[in-house]
């Protein structure tokens, strides 16, 4: 057997008929299984392989899944997918059609609750725990697994908040390993510091906010992990535990280079070292292409101001980071804040960048309505990971930005075709706006282009008629500007492309254009259409008494799940080919 004792667990119950001492191999084995299956098929590595003792104390202690456990983010609950009833499909996790990368309650019972976006675990305990109460259960334990860079976003302290001042049964476990996917910031990370080193002798502060207080303890150490428990167990009552791990623990360079081990993509799982890069010349990222242009425009205009809640990396925020540390914050995992202090900058008369994911700015929905759109303040969101995002899933996929920012008023919504006209648009928003901007681009790669080649100021609210075509209209916004593209060659002389970059405001006097000369309309878009760029068109359309047909193409009104985009785009009738025969058909009728 490869893994002579974790095949002997399917389930909790079956780890708990082990004898303490096995737990360490155990321990070893599920960190072995985790490496292995990361290797071969990506995800998240060093969050997992941090917890694995954390995980197999817990199940073993803990009566799950009577006892909730809730994971905040999930994306470190891989070993505890493995022991409640998945090892045996573990090599599908992230894949098309396999198990979701995070907990999700409609794949296991023993995922309490779904998670991917951060700190929402101690509500969810919280709500728990106040229901079993009212239920008249004041046995069951509720654990809410969170770490140091997720107990610092807001909604994290609101619960703590709430939960000192209440006799709800909450576990508070801080897993404490000094970094979210980039180092972590802010005074509370300073604090944890301070209390680990022995240094901090005022006041505890979560024993301040009316917590039994435990730790800290070294997360490695299963025996001690299992006597905290036990003296836990008997507790009624919120209760907090500080545990100390290291993210990567068992795998040299993912301890050492934590940011990039966070999710390595391929590797090999025996040494360690990441796959090489692909040696043919490819494209750049969306992302470097914005964190590169942005400091090449804050080297010439001072008053560009760099905001990323939580994603330095990930967003290439880290080279205005690098190059103007003074003038470039990483505020943590506080979307609503970052949102509200660009808004603060662009008061006093800079210019912020705030770079945010797409899905992640759902949390700062209030803040870009009343703090920005509402006071006319000119931030610049620069919005990424707009569109599928693949393996990460439902939780991460950006697709409802279009519908949601569309209906606030004064803002401006453009999604760049390509990273040309990224740079371009960044260019154009710092001469000087009027008015607060979101520009949407995806995750990954675009197509070739030219560094060198001067910035151009784009006219704001412009549709651009790309192809020349006499039977159909394609309007199309964003990267799948790209597909249109060649959808247009393969139809050549059929099919008139409209690329509107910018979906608000909406060109309406190309619009009328194209109702004048066409019967049959194709929208696309990669976001949902309802409320997209789809719905934008057709409010014109009815309001222009257009007579015409309208095809709209993009994501359905569901929550698409994980996979490549590829093979997502082909659940919904989006790949290259799949348009091709779609517009066959369109135009054989
Ligand atoms: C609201 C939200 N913002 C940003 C992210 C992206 N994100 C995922 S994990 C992570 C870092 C989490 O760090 P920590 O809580 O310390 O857990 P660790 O990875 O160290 O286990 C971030 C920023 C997210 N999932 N949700
Ligand atoms: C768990 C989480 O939210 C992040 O790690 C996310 O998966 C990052 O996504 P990117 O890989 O697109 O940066
Ligand atoms: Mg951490």
């Amino acid at each position: 057997m490869k893994y002579p004792l974790l095949e002997t667990i399917d389930f909790p119950s079956d780890l708990r008929e082990l004898p303490v001492d096995k737990l360490e191999a155990l321990a070893a084995e599920m960190r072995r299984f985790i490496i292995e299956a990361v290797a071969a098929k990506e995800g998240h590595l060093g969050a997992s392989l941090g917890v694995v003792e954390l995980t197999l104390a817990l199940h073993y202690a803990f009566n799950t899944p009577y006892d909730k456990l809730i994971w905040d983010v999930g994306h470190q609950a891989y070993g505890h997918k493995i022991i409640t009833g998945r090892r045996s499909v573990f090599d599908t996790n992230r894949q098309f059609k396999g198990i979701s990368g995070f907990p999700k309650m409609a794949e296991s019972e023993y995922d309490a609750f779904g998670t991917g976006h951060s700190s929402t675990s101690i509500s969810a305990a919280l709500g728990m725990a106040i229901a079993s109460r009212l239920q008249g259960d004041t046995k069951r334990e509720h654990i809410a697994v969170i770490g140091d860079a997720s107990i610092a976003s807001g909604m994290a302290f609101e619960a703590l908040n709430h939960a000192g001042d209440s006799k709800a049964n909450i576990l508070v476990i801080l897993n404490d390993n000094a970094i979210g996917i980039d180092p972590s910031v802010g005074a509370l990370k300073n604090y944890l510091t301070q209390v680990k080193t022995g240094s901090q002798r005022s006041v505890n502060i979560f024993e301040a906010l009316n917590f039994r207080y435990f730790g800290p303890v070294d997360g490695h150490d299963i025996d001690k992990l299992l006597e905290i428990f036990k003296t836990l167990k008997k507790i009624e009552g919120p209760k907090f535990l500080h545990v100390i791990t290291t993210k990567g623990k068992g795998l040299k360079q993912a301890e050492r280079d934590q940011v990039k081990y966070h999710a390595p993509g391929k590797f090999d799982a025996l040494t360690g070292e990441l796959s090489p890069a692909k040696e043919a010349p490819q494209p750049p990222k969306y992302q470097d292409v914005f964190g590169l242009t942005l400091v090449e425009l804050a080297k010439k205009n001072p008053k560009i101001v760099g905001i990323t809640p939580a994603m330095p990396t990930g967003s290439s925020m880290k080279y205005m980071m690098q190059a103007f540390p003074e003038r470039a914050f990483d505020v943590g995992i506080a979307e609503q804040h970052a949102v509200t202090l660009a808004a603060g900058i662009a008061a006093s008369g800079g210019i912020a960048f705030c770079a945010v994911y797409s899905t992640f700015l759902q949390r700062a929905y209030d803040q870009l309505i009343h703090d920005v759109a509402l006071q006319k303040l000119p931030v610049v969101f620069c919005i990424d990971r707009a569109g599928l995002v693949g393996e990460d899933g439902a939780t991460h996929h950006g697709v409802f930005d279009l519908a949601y920012l569309r209906c606030i008023p004064n803002l401006i919504i453009y999604a760049p075709r390509n990273e040309e006209s990224l740079r371009n648009i960044m260019f154009t928003a710092q001469e000087g706006l009027d008015l607060p901007i979101a520009i949407r681009y995806p995750r990954g790669r675009g197509t070739v282009i030219d560094w060198k080649k001067p910035f151009e100021k784009i006219e704001l609210g412009k549709a651009e008629k790309l192809t020349e075509g006499d039977r159909l209209a394609l309007i199309v916004t964003g990267h799948f500007t790209e597909k249109a593209l060649k959808l247009a060659k393969i139809f050549s002389g059929s099919i008139a492309v409209y690329y509107f970059g910018f979906i608000k405001p909406l060109d309406t006097e190309t619009l009328q254009d194209v109702f004048s000369t066409y019967d049959k309309i194709l929208t696309l878009e990669d976001g949902v259409v309802k409320g997209g760029l789809a719905s934008a068109i057709a409010e014109i359309a009815l309001s222009s008494n257009y007579k015409g047909k309208i095809i709209s193409l993009g994501i359905p009104d569901e929550f698409m799940e994980q996979g490549s985009t590829e093979e997502l785009y082909q659940s919904i009738g989006l790949t290259d080919a799949q348009l091709q025969s779609t517009i066959h058909e369109l135009l054989a009728e």
